[in-house]
């Protein structure tokens, strides 16, 4: 059975407390001033409790023990049964104060609370984004805070435009993301755009040995970044915060949740582009929305608002732009504290009799992305946009 540590615990007051089945080791520290707590800084201590993060499973048995010896005296309780373990470590943990006088264990309640008090004001003190800012990667900034690993795309002035060192920077984010300790991880990007898709100018590095092997490795690339996200293994959310083009909308099916900004639109314009659908959009769109709409979406490029994308299920809630990163950052902070295993494995249960499935829909969309890329539709459309003769 899981811990305490990664579950919700709003209100843990410690005459309700509710603790793991872990017994802890309690090693009660004892006032070290001379001072006596009056009832009032009692009350205090009791009212200020409430408003304290969840300091753990030790501490509440430290405090429930000081606060029953407080008001309650030596510990005057049959000892409950071996296998009613919660109540039997609280026991334990009130029964070994012994005859410790209840002023002392008002004072020692009151020092404890103070003592939690000054050290999570000081850990809710947010650090600049710089200071947590992960290192070696050039085109994100990765941050790991509460117990949420934060992937933005940072090219803010190109619109957050895909380039390959980009694919290769996420992959390796979402790699150390599934490893860290870290209970959920979010995409989102930095600026007016959420991203504008492939960076066009990753076509125009063609290697000695032509456009085909271009072609190829494109391919190849495409398919180990949908790999990526098809196999990553825990709740993975994107925060939609403007404008999204081409494949950084078609892998919103392989999300878990999608947060869009009011102002966000979601544009999958791959006949413009003499392309094709790619990141399993063939499968998940028609999945998510029905078919129809799936083809209007990927053959005819209809531009989506979050509340159209909203009402068609690709995303999964629309907040208003001015309250977009507030709204959302406070809703994954909290989805941040459920216990971290249990929402791996719901995933795992939601998503893996698909994964099969969605390599091999994934290998054949880059398969045919690799010919489409050597056409003279894509290379004409391409070059328009580099030219500044189109944009979308
Ligand atoms: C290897 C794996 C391949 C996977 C297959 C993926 C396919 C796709 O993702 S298809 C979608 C590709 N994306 C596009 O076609 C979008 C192209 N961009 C535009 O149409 C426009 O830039 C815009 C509508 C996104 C924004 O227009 P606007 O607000 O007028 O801003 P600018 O055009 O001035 O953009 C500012 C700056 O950024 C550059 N830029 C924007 N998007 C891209 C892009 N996708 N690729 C390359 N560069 C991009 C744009 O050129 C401007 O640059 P500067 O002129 O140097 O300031």
């Amino acid at each position: 059975m899981a811990g305490a540590a990664g579950r919700v615990v709003r209100r843990w007051y410690p005459h309700v407390l509710r603790s793991s089945l872990q017994v802890p080791a309690l090693q009660l520290h004892m006032s070290k001033t001379a001072m006596r707590a009056s009832q009032k800084d009692f009350e205090s201590a009791l009212s200020q409790v409430k408003l304290l993060k969840d300091p753990g499973n030790e501490v509440k048995l430290k405090l429930y023990a000081l606060y029953k010896q407080a008001t309650e005296g030596p510990c005057n309780t049959p000892k409950p049964g071996v296998f009613d373990l919660i109540n039997k470590a609280k026991w334990d943990a009130w029964n070994a104060l012994g005859s410790l006088p209840k002023e002392t264990a008002r004072q020692n309640y009151v020092d404890l609370v103070s003592g939690l008090s000054s050290s999570s004001d000081s850990s809710s003190q947010v650090k600049p984004e710089a200071d947590r800012k992960q290192p070696g990667y050039e085109t994100l900034v990765v941050t790991s805070e509460d117990s949420i690993t934060k992937i933005m795309m940072n090219r803010p002035a190109k619109k957050n435009a895909i380039t390959t060192q980009m694919y290769n920077e996420i992959m390796l984010a979402l790699k150390a993301a599934s490893k860290d300790d870290s209970a959920i991880t979010v995409l989102t990007g930095n600026g007016d755009y959420y991203s504008s898709g492939n960076d066009l100018s990753n076509f125009t590095d063609i290697p000695p040995e032509g456009i085909e092997e271009k072609a190829k490795s494109s391919a190849i690339l495409l398919r180990d970044f949908v790999d990526c996200f098809i196999d990553f293994p825990k709740p993975l959310i994107a925060a939609v915060n403007g404008p999204a083009v081409g494949i950084s909308v078609t892998i919103l099916g392989l999300f878990d949740t999608v947060y869009a900004s009011s102002r966000a639109t979601f544009h999958t314009p791959f006949s413009h582009l003499g392309q094709s659908p790619e990141g399993c959009s063939s499968y998940t769109f028609p999945k998510i929305m029905g078919p129809a709409k799936a083809a209007e979406m990927l053959i005819f490029g209809k531009k989506l608002t979050a509340a159209e994308a909203c009402a068609q299920g690709l995303v999964s809630e629309v907040f208003p732009d001015s309250t977009f990163q507030k709204e959302v950052w406070t809703r994954l902070k909290a989805y941040s504290k459920l216990p971290p295993n249990a929402m791996r494995i719901s995933k795992q249960v939601i998503r893996n009799r698909e994964k099969e499935k969605l390599h091999a829909i994934n290998a054949e969309e880059s398969r045919v992305l690799q010919e489409r890329w050597l056409s003279d539709e894509c290379t004409n459309a391409v070059m328009n946009f580099l030219t500044r003769k189109a944009k979308l």
